[in-house]
């Protein structure tokens, strides 16, 4: 696995918007959305793409287009779809599926209990949207699962990253070539596996607090 740190003042101005516990979820939403924008940015720094041939008002040229077959885009429900929109924004031209996980927060246990995706991923570049990486176990269990079926390539795009989560994927998921983008590594987790300082729980910050 390969992280990337992505530091820089925009994206620490908007992540402490986050932070703060008055932001509301309205606000919370909005400014995710942003800050996924500026981490497609450099997620999507080695995307595939073909020369094509085009005619600008002036002349013909060549230009170039995201290559098929198209990236997919995959938020892991629920927290993850918070960054849907701004990730399809700067990635027009993906496809979205979807892939529902939950972690036991007396466990950690994670529970997929939903999964839309295609049945064949060969040859696709796919990027995981959620962003908490807090013990790691969502994410390992989601990229398993991505390069079961074939996946080419994962991306995991994430706000907020522990240590030990990070410690945790380099050791579990060795075997696995999958790139990590981040805005901050966080100091340590607490003991019930909540990032500190963190944002709290971000689905419920997202959407209001789940029965
Ligand atoms: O790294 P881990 O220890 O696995 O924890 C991180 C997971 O926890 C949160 O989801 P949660 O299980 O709270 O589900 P939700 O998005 O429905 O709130 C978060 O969005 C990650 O998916
Ligand atoms: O700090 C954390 C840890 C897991 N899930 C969250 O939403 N927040
Ligand atoms: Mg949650």
């Amino acid at each position: 696995m390969q992280v990337h740190h992505i530091d820089h003042p925009l994206l620490a101005h908007k992540l402490t918007v986050l932070r703060k516990q008055e932001t509301p979820s309205m606000i919370f939403r909005q400014v995710t959305e942003e800050l996924v924008m500026l981490l497609a940015y450099e997620a999507t720094r080695d995307l595939a793409v073909v020369d094509v041939d085009i005619q600008t008002p002036v002349t013909a040229t060549t230009g170039k287009e995201i290559a098929k077959p198209r990236p997919l885009v995959v938020p892991i429900l629920r927290a993850g779809l918070g960054m849907l929109d701004g990730m399809v924004r700067m990635a027009p031209t993906a496809e979205v599926g979807f892939l529902g996980m939950i972690r036991d927060d007396e466990t950690l246990n994670i529970v997929t209990y939903a999964e839309r995706l295609p049945k064949d991923l060969t040859g696709r570049h796919v990027f995981l949207l959620d962003p908490m990486l807090a013990t790691g176990g969502t994410l390992a269990e989601a990229c398993r699962f991505l390069y079961k079926r074939n996946a080419r390539q994962v991306s995991a795009i994430c706000l907020l990253a522990a240590p030990e989560g990070l410690q945790y994927l380099q050791e579990n998921l060795n075997d696995i070539d999958m790139n990590l983008y981040i805005a901050a590594i966080d100091d340590h987790l607490d003991e019930n596996a909540y990032i500190v300082p963190g944002l709290g729980d971000a689905g419920d910050r997202l959407y209001g607090v789940a029965g």
